[in-house]
């Protein structure tokens, strides 16, 4: 059975009793090992604020999951990550108490059930029994009826059914009721219907991409081998807008097991990524062109770029990052160019001033990734973004003082939210007295960019993470 996700008819529970049980030694229920590992998934997202996309791959290869089992679990897991807070409006009017009070190993199960109910094929008894059994032998028999109890509840509608029970009025709070229709938190729904001036189909556009599989994007590394001869190999397609990009088609397989990755002469970059990099090398500069900086490098996408175009150039980059073990990163992908590594505060890297070109990679809430990470939209809070814009513009001023007048600043994040995005920038090249450069111009052929000055990438229009890029020079 395919384990595609779709609506399912709301079927109410039509009751009846089990057979009665044949006599004979008691043996445990079977276990679905694709909803063992999708459970299990899920316990590590809340107990240990595990990334569901770097623990799941782990668990498939330890259990030796493959094929239709490993494509379940996976869908399992990702799906009940990404729909979590709209799974537990719903968990939440099945129960008699507040859902916070529900044992952490019986809310996984919960949610989990939930999910195969409203979002899945799979039959509701199926569903039910699995998740009783399940709920069973992670928390105690006692907890068996209540399980099961509250999924006969969900199962009573299908999700068309319980959203427009529960989702605010579309006319008089649309950004509420896309935010439960799409799963996704109502402060983060804001963040991007204010990103885009619209409440309506564009907001429901950009929220729906987050739900979706990105394509693998490479990046060729100029000098090594051209995108045409990279998509040839990969059996990939041209990037739309990215010189040095290719699209790999979906089913490719690892990346990492393709010779041109494994010999270096290409690597996984998001095409965004890619061009928010090449930006910052095509702003024009009168002088010198020779030291360029990468303010926060880790894990060294932007930093290998750059290193592959300046060594074409006969320029240098200087790449910073404060953590010690992100840095080793940049080491490893910059290795054979002319990229020099230094763990430092990017506030205070000690470097010698004079930069003609430096990128400012700021660290961000990643609110532009979140079809990378599923559980991510509900673990970000506002009050990071408070905090991030603060170091964001701490960043931004430190690049501004190290470019040398008339030089230029690359600032990128990927996050569309307006307090990481123009307010960051406003606020650090207000203070500096920094020209603010129209970015379009340096993402030549790429449609639907606004009116400017910056740029804002998005899934739904370009395929791309939001990456969000700002060009100022130093007067
Ligand atoms: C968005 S990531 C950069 C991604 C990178 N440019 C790439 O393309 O692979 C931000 C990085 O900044 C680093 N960082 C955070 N605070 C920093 C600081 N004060 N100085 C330098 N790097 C910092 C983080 O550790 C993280 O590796």
């Amino acid at each position: 059975m395919s384990p595609q996700p779709q609506r399912r008819s709301g079927r109410p529970h039509r009751g009846g009793r089990p057979a009665p049980r044949k006599e004979g030694p008691r043996r445990p229920p079977y276990e679905d090992p694709a909803r063992r590992v999708a459970v299990d998934v899920l316990r590590a997202v809340r107990e240990r604020d595990a990334y569901a996309n770097l623990v799941l791959p782990d668990l498939l290869r330890e259990r030796k999951l493959t094929g239709r089992d490993a494509a379940l679990a996976t869908e399992l897991t990702y799906g009940t990550c990404r729909a979590q807070g709209m799974l537990d409006e719903v968990l939440a009017t099945c129960l008699d108490r507040p859902l916070i009070e529900t044992d952490g190993a019986v809310l996984d199960c919960l949610r989990l059930g939930a999910y195969q109910l409203l979002r899945t094929r799979i039959p509701e008894h199926a569903a039910v029994d699995a998740m009783v059994n399940m709920a069973r032998a992670d928390a105690g028999t006692h907890v068996a009826g209540f399980v099961n109890a509250v999924l006969r509840k969900v199962s009573e509608k299908d999700e068309q059914t319980w959203l427009e029970q529960l989702a605010p009025d579309r006319d008089s709070d649309p950004i509420g009721n896309l935010a439960l229709h799409t799963a996704h938190p109502r402060w983060i729904a804001r963040s991007f219907a204010e990103a885009l001036g619209d409440k309506g189909t564009e907001l429901e556009a950009a929220l729906k991409a987050d739900d979706e599989r990105p394509a693998v994007h490479l990046v060729a590394r100029p000098g090594e081998i051209s995108a045409d001869e990279l998509a040839a190999i990969t059996g990939g397609d041209l990037a739309p807008y990215s010189p040095y990009g290719v699209h790999l088609p979906p089913g490719s397989g690892d990346p990492a097991d393709s010779e041109p990755i494994r010999e270096k002469l290409a690597a996984v970059q998001d095409e965004g990524s890619q061009l928010c990099a090449v930006a910052l090398t095509r702003v024009p500069l009168e002088g010198t062109d020779e030291r360029w900086l990468d303010l926060c490098a880790g894990p060294g996408g932007k930093a290998a770029l750059l290193g592959a175009l300046a060594g074409l150039s006969g320029a240098h980059v200087d790449a910073v990052e404060v953590a010690p073990h992100r840095a080793r990163l940049v080491e490893r992908a910059t290795e054979g160019l002319p990229v020099t590594v230094h763990v430092a505060d990017g506030r205070e890297p000690e470097l010698e001033p004079g930069y003609d070109r430096v990128l400012v990679d700021a660290p961000c809430s990643g609110l532009g990734a979140l079809r990378r990470r599923p559980e991510a939209r509900w673990r970000r809070k506002p009050s990071d973004v408070a905090d991030l814009t603060k170091l964001q513009g701490e960043l931004l001023a430190s690049a501004l003082e190290l470019v040398r007048p008339g030089g230029v600043v690359a600032y990128v994040v990927c996050s569309p939210h307006l307090g990481e995005t123009e307010g960051s920038v406003g606020n650090a090249a207000r203070r500096a007295k920094a020209e603010i450069v129209d970015a379009r111009e340096f993402f030549p052929g790429v449609p639907l960019l606004g009116d400017g000055p910056y740029v804002q990438l998005w899934p739904h229009r370009h395929g791309t993470d939001a990456m969000f890029c700002a060009v100022l020079r130093k007067p």
